[in-house]
Protein backbone atom coordinates (compact mmCIF):
# COMPACT_ATOMS: atom_id res chain seq x y z
CA UNK A 1 0.00 0.00 0.00
CA UNK A 2 0.92 3.66 -0.76
CA UNK A 3 2.85 5.33 2.06
CA UNK A 4 0.67 9.11 2.25
CA UNK A 5 1.71 11.53 3.96
CA UNK A 6 0.52 15.13 5.06
CA UNK A 7 1.60 18.27 2.43
CA UNK A 8 4.04 20.47 3.86
CA UNK A 9 2.75 23.61 5.27
CA UNK A 10 2.02 26.65 3.06
CA UNK A 11 3.94 29.63 3.06
CA UNK A 12 1.60 33.13 4.42
CA UNK A 13 2.97 36.46 3.50
CA UNK A 14 0.99 39.66 4.99
CA UNK A 15 1.12 42.77 2.32
CA UNK A 16 0.89 45.73 4.20
CA UNK A 17 0.21 48.40 1.56
CA UNK A 18 -3.33 48.84 2.91
CA UNK A 19 -1.99 50.24 5.91
CA UNK A 20 0.09 52.89 4.54
CA UNK A 21 -2.71 54.02 2.50
CA UNK A 22 -5.01 54.58 5.98
CA UNK A 23 -1.87 56.42 6.92
CA UNK A 24 -1.74 58.67 3.84
CA UNK A 25 -5.29 59.22 3.68
CA UNK A 26 -4.41 61.71 6.77
CA UNK A 27 -0.85 62.79 5.58
CA UNK A 28 0.38 61.74 8.74
CA UNK A 29 2.51 58.96 10.16
CA UNK A 30 -0.43 56.83 11.68
CA UNK A 31 -1.43 54.06 11.38
CA UNK A 32 2.17 52.74 11.02
CA UNK A 33 2.87 49.69 8.25
CA UNK A 34 5.92 48.79 9.92
CA UNK A 35 3.73 48.06 13.51
CA UNK A 36 1.39 46.31 11.57
CA UNK A 37 4.52 44.18 9.96
CA UNK A 38 6.10 43.62 13.49
CA UNK A 39 2.42 42.26 14.51
CA UNK A 40 2.11 40.09 11.40
CA UNK A 41 5.56 38.78 12.20
CA UNK A 42 4.30 37.54 15.82
CA UNK A 43 0.53 36.12 14.45
CA UNK A 44 2.52 34.02 12.28
CA UNK A 45 3.28 35.62 8.99
CA UNK A 46 6.28 34.17 7.40
CA UNK A 47 7.22 37.09 5.02
CA UNK A 48 5.74 40.42 4.64
CA UNK A 49 5.05 42.13 1.41
CA UNK A 50 5.34 45.68 0.10
CA UNK A 51 4.53 47.20 -3.02
CA UNK A 52 6.45 50.08 -3.70
CA UNK A 53 4.50 51.90 -6.44
CA UNK A 54 5.54 54.44 -8.60
CA UNK A 55 3.62 57.20 -7.54
CA UNK A 56 4.16 56.18 -3.72
CA UNK A 57 0.38 56.11 -3.26
CA UNK A 58 0.70 53.65 -0.36
CA UNK A 59 4.12 52.20 0.61
CA UNK A 60 6.96 55.14 0.51
CA UNK A 61 10.55 54.82 0.49
CA UNK A 62 11.55 55.16 4.07
CA UNK A 63 8.70 52.38 4.79
CA UNK A 64 10.90 49.71 2.71
CA UNK A 65 14.03 51.24 4.97
CA UNK A 66 12.54 50.90 7.77
CA UNK A 67 10.75 47.26 7.09
CA UNK A 68 14.45 46.09 6.14
CA UNK A 69 15.80 47.42 9.39
CA UNK A 70 12.68 47.15 12.53
CA UNK A 71 11.42 43.89 11.21
CA UNK A 72 12.60 40.35 11.60
CA UNK A 73 10.52 38.89 9.04
CA UNK A 74 11.97 38.78 5.71
CA UNK A 75 10.80 41.38 2.81
CA UNK A 76 9.04 40.79 -0.18
CA UNK A 77 9.22 43.91 -2.30
CA UNK A 78 6.73 44.60 -5.21
CA UNK A 79 7.73 46.72 -7.64
CA UNK A 80 7.48 47.77 -11.59
CA UNK A 81 10.70 46.69 -13.52
CA UNK A 82 11.67 50.11 -13.82
CA UNK A 83 15.33 51.70 -13.88
CA UNK A 84 14.07 53.95 -10.31
CA UNK A 85 12.59 50.72 -9.20
CA UNK A 86 15.57 48.20 -9.66
CA UNK A 87 18.09 51.24 -8.58
CA UNK A 88 15.77 51.37 -5.07
CA UNK A 89 16.08 47.48 -5.00
CA UNK A 90 19.72 47.13 -5.27
CA UNK A 91 20.15 49.86 -2.49
CA UNK A 92 17.67 48.45 -0.13
CA UNK A 93 18.88 44.77 -0.86
CA UNK A 94 15.72 42.68 0.18
CA UNK A 95 15.27 39.10 0.09
CA UNK A 96 12.67 39.09 -2.31
CA UNK A 97 11.27 40.98 -5.21
CA UNK A 98 8.58 40.60 -7.01
CA UNK A 99 8.03 42.09 -10.68
CA UNK A 100 4.37 43.78 -10.92
CA UNK A 101 2.74 45.37 -13.54
CA UNK A 102 2.07 48.98 -13.27
CA UNK A 103 -0.31 51.71 -14.72
CA UNK A 104 -0.67 55.11 -13.14
CA UNK A 105 -4.51 55.77 -13.52
CA UNK A 106 -5.31 51.97 -11.85
CA UNK A 107 -7.28 51.11 -9.22
CA UNK A 108 -4.88 47.80 -8.06
CA UNK A 109 -3.02 45.37 -10.33
CA UNK A 110 -5.16 44.76 -13.05
CA UNK A 111 -2.99 41.68 -14.77
CA UNK A 112 -0.26 39.47 -14.89
CA UNK A 113 2.79 40.80 -16.50
CA UNK A 114 3.57 40.60 -20.03
CA UNK A 115 6.67 38.67 -19.57
CA UNK A 116 6.31 36.92 -23.02
CA UNK A 117 6.54 40.64 -24.78
CA UNK A 118 8.55 41.96 -22.28
CA UNK A 119 11.50 39.74 -22.36
CA UNK A 120 13.72 42.04 -23.65
CA UNK A 121 13.31 45.07 -20.59
CA UNK A 122 12.74 42.54 -18.50
CA UNK A 123 16.56 40.31 -18.59
CA UNK A 124 18.51 43.18 -17.08
CA UNK A 125 16.23 43.56 -14.21
CA UNK A 126 16.10 40.33 -13.93
CA UNK A 127 19.92 39.60 -13.79
CA UNK A 128 20.96 42.96 -12.15
CA UNK A 129 19.01 42.08 -9.11
CA UNK A 130 20.10 37.70 -9.75
CA UNK A 131 23.50 39.32 -9.59
CA UNK A 132 23.18 41.13 -6.16
CA UNK A 133 21.80 37.95 -4.75
CA UNK A 134 17.83 39.51 -4.67
CA UNK A 135 15.01 36.50 -5.13
CA UNK A 136 12.80 37.54 -8.13
CA UNK A 137 9.71 36.64 -8.72
CA UNK A 138 7.47 37.70 -11.57
CA UNK A 139 3.31 38.43 -11.13
CA UNK A 140 1.57 36.84 -13.79
CA UNK A 141 -1.17 35.81 -14.73
CA UNK A 142 -1.38 31.41 -14.83
CA UNK A 143 -1.51 31.20 -18.90
CA UNK A 144 1.13 28.66 -20.47
CA UNK A 145 2.77 30.84 -22.62
CA UNK A 146 3.82 33.24 -19.46
CA UNK A 147 4.88 30.72 -17.44
CA UNK A 148 7.39 29.25 -20.26
CA UNK A 149 8.50 33.01 -21.13
CA UNK A 150 9.07 33.20 -16.91
CA UNK A 151 11.07 30.19 -17.18
CA UNK A 152 12.93 31.40 -19.63
CA UNK A 153 13.95 33.96 -17.44
CA UNK A 154 15.72 32.33 -14.82
CA UNK A 155 13.40 33.45 -11.87
CA UNK A 156 12.97 31.18 -9.04
CA UNK A 157 9.49 31.63 -8.87
CA UNK A 158 5.90 32.87 -10.89
CA UNK A 159 3.28 34.48 -8.57
CA UNK A 160 0.05 33.42 -9.95
CA UNK A 161 -2.62 36.46 -10.39
CA UNK A 162 -5.38 35.25 -8.25
CA UNK A 163 -7.45 38.39 -8.46
CA UNK A 164 -9.64 37.19 -11.47
CA UNK A 165 -10.69 33.94 -9.82
CA UNK A 166 -11.59 36.23 -6.47
CA UNK A 167 -13.79 38.55 -8.53
CA UNK A 168 -15.60 36.24 -10.60
CA UNK A 169 -16.30 34.20 -7.35
CA UNK A 170 -17.31 37.46 -5.67
CA UNK A 171 -19.57 38.75 -8.36
CA UNK A 172 -21.37 35.04 -8.81
CA UNK A 173 -20.32 34.47 -12.00
CA UNK A 174 -19.52 30.90 -11.58
CA UNK A 175 -18.60 29.78 -15.10
CA UNK A 176 -15.54 32.29 -14.96
CA UNK A 177 -14.92 31.18 -11.35
CA UNK A 178 -14.31 27.22 -13.07
CA UNK A 179 -12.40 28.16 -15.92
CA UNK A 180 -9.95 30.56 -13.66
CA UNK A 181 -9.59 27.78 -10.99
CA UNK A 182 -9.00 25.49 -13.96
CA UNK A 183 -6.19 27.96 -14.85
CA UNK A 184 -4.62 27.97 -12.05
CA UNK A 185 -4.71 24.71 -11.12
CA UNK A 186 -3.25 23.95 -14.49
CA UNK A 187 -0.72 26.92 -14.42
CA UNK A 188 0.62 25.96 -10.94
CA UNK A 189 1.10 21.99 -12.30
CA UNK A 190 3.09 23.48 -15.47
CA UNK A 191 4.67 25.86 -14.08
CA UNK A 192 6.33 23.32 -11.12
CA UNK A 193 6.85 21.21 -13.54
CA UNK A 194 9.22 23.44 -14.90
CA UNK A 195 10.87 24.10 -12.22
CA UNK A 196 9.49 27.07 -10.70
CA UNK A 197 7.98 27.83 -7.10
CA UNK A 198 4.72 28.81 -7.09
CA UNK A 199 3.47 31.63 -5.33
CA UNK A 200 -0.29 33.09 -5.69
CA UNK A 201 -1.96 35.98 -4.28
CA UNK A 202 -4.04 39.08 -5.26
CA UNK A 203 -7.37 39.58 -3.46
CA UNK A 204 -7.83 36.09 -1.57
CA UNK A 205 -10.49 35.74 1.69
CA UNK A 206 -10.79 33.50 4.08
CA UNK A 207 -12.72 30.82 1.58
CA UNK A 208 -10.31 31.26 -1.36
CA UNK A 209 -6.99 31.24 0.72
CA UNK A 210 -8.50 27.82 1.87
CA UNK A 211 -9.27 26.35 -1.23
CA UNK A 212 -6.40 27.80 -3.37
CA UNK A 213 -4.45 26.12 -0.43
CA UNK A 214 -5.50 22.72 -2.07
CA UNK A 215 -2.80 23.23 -4.97
CA UNK A 216 -0.12 21.38 -4.01
CA UNK A 217 2.19 22.71 -6.02
CA UNK A 218 1.47 26.37 -4.33
CA UNK A 219 4.11 26.93 -1.48
CA UNK A 220 3.31 30.64 -0.83
CA UNK A 221 0.26 33.05 -0.96
CA UNK A 222 0.36 37.20 -0.13
CA UNK A 223 -2.51 38.39 1.01
CA UNK A 224 -3.00 42.18 2.15
CA UNK A 225 -6.60 44.33 1.21
CA UNK A 226 -8.99 41.53 2.81
CA UNK A 227 -6.85 41.18 6.09
CA UNK A 228 -6.30 45.29 6.57
CA UNK A 229 -10.13 45.26 5.84
CA UNK A 230 -11.03 42.76 8.70
CA UNK A 231 -8.31 43.85 10.78
CA UNK A 232 -11.39 47.03 11.49
CA UNK A 233 -13.61 44.20 12.68
CA UNK A 234 -12.00 41.27 14.34
CA UNK A 235 -7.91 43.35 14.65
CA UNK A 236 -5.29 42.48 12.16
CA UNK A 237 -3.44 39.97 14.62
CA UNK A 238 -6.76 38.08 14.89
CA UNK A 239 -7.37 37.86 11.28
CA UNK A 240 -4.01 37.23 10.27
CA UNK A 241 -4.65 34.03 12.77
CA UNK A 242 -7.73 33.03 10.69
CA UNK A 243 -6.31 33.04 7.53
CA UNK A 244 -3.63 30.87 8.66
CA UNK A 245 -6.03 28.19 10.14
CA UNK A 246 -8.05 28.63 6.61
CA UNK A 247 -4.46 27.92 4.66
CA UNK A 248 -3.91 25.03 7.12
CA UNK A 249 -7.44 23.22 6.54
CA UNK A 250 -6.94 23.63 3.15
CA UNK A 251 -3.75 22.04 2.84
CA UNK A 252 -4.01 19.30 5.94
CA UNK A 253 -6.81 18.45 3.10
CA UNK A 254 -4.47 17.04 0.66
CA UNK A 255 -2.72 14.17 1.66
CA UNK A 256 0.62 13.24 -0.51
CA UNK A 257 1.59 9.70 -1.53
CA UNK A 258 4.71 8.73 -3.46
CA UNK A 259 7.17 11.11 -4.91
CA UNK A 260 4.73 14.28 -3.57
CA UNK A 261 2.03 13.16 -5.89
CA UNK A 262 -1.82 13.98 -4.51
CA UNK A 263 -3.07 10.71 -2.92
CA UNK A 264 -6.60 9.95 -3.62
C1 LIG B 1 0.80 43.14 -6.92
C2 LIG B 1 -0.41 42.93 -6.11
O1 LIG B 1 -1.26 42.20 -6.48
C3 LIG B 1 -0.64 43.62 -4.84
O2 LIG B 1 0.47 43.76 -4.06
C4 LIG B 1 -1.20 44.94 -5.04
O3 LIG B 1 -0.40 45.63 -5.94
C5 LIG B 1 -1.40 45.67 -3.74
O4 LIG B 1 -1.34 47.01 -3.91
P1 LIG B 1 -2.43 47.79 -4.76
O5 LIG B 1 -3.77 47.49 -4.14
O6 LIG B 1 -2.05 49.21 -4.73
O7 LIG B 1 -2.37 47.26 -6.13
N1 LIG C 1 0.68 40.08 -4.62
C1 LIG C 1 -0.59 40.06 -4.01
C2 LIG C 1 -0.52 40.69 -2.67
O1 LIG C 1 0.53 41.00 -2.18
C3 LIG C 1 -1.76 40.93 -1.91
O2 LIG C 1 -2.82 41.34 -2.69
P1 LIG C 1 -4.17 41.78 -1.94
O3 LIG C 1 -4.55 40.67 -0.98
O4 LIG C 1 -3.87 43.06 -1.22
O5 LIG C 1 -5.18 41.91 -3.05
Amino acid sequence: MEQVTRAPKIRLGINIDHVATLRNARGGVLPDPIRAAQLAADAGADNITAHLREDRRHIRDEDIARLLAEVDCPLNMEMAATDEMTGIALAAKPPWTCLVPERRQERTTEGGLDVVAQHNALAPVVASLADAGIQVSLFIGAERAQIEAAARLDVPAIEIHTGGWCDAIAEGRKADAEAEWQAIVDGAAYAHSLGLEVHAGHGLNYVTAEKISTIPQIVELNIGHFLVGEAVFVGLGESIRRIRAAMDRGRDSLRLGEGGRVAS
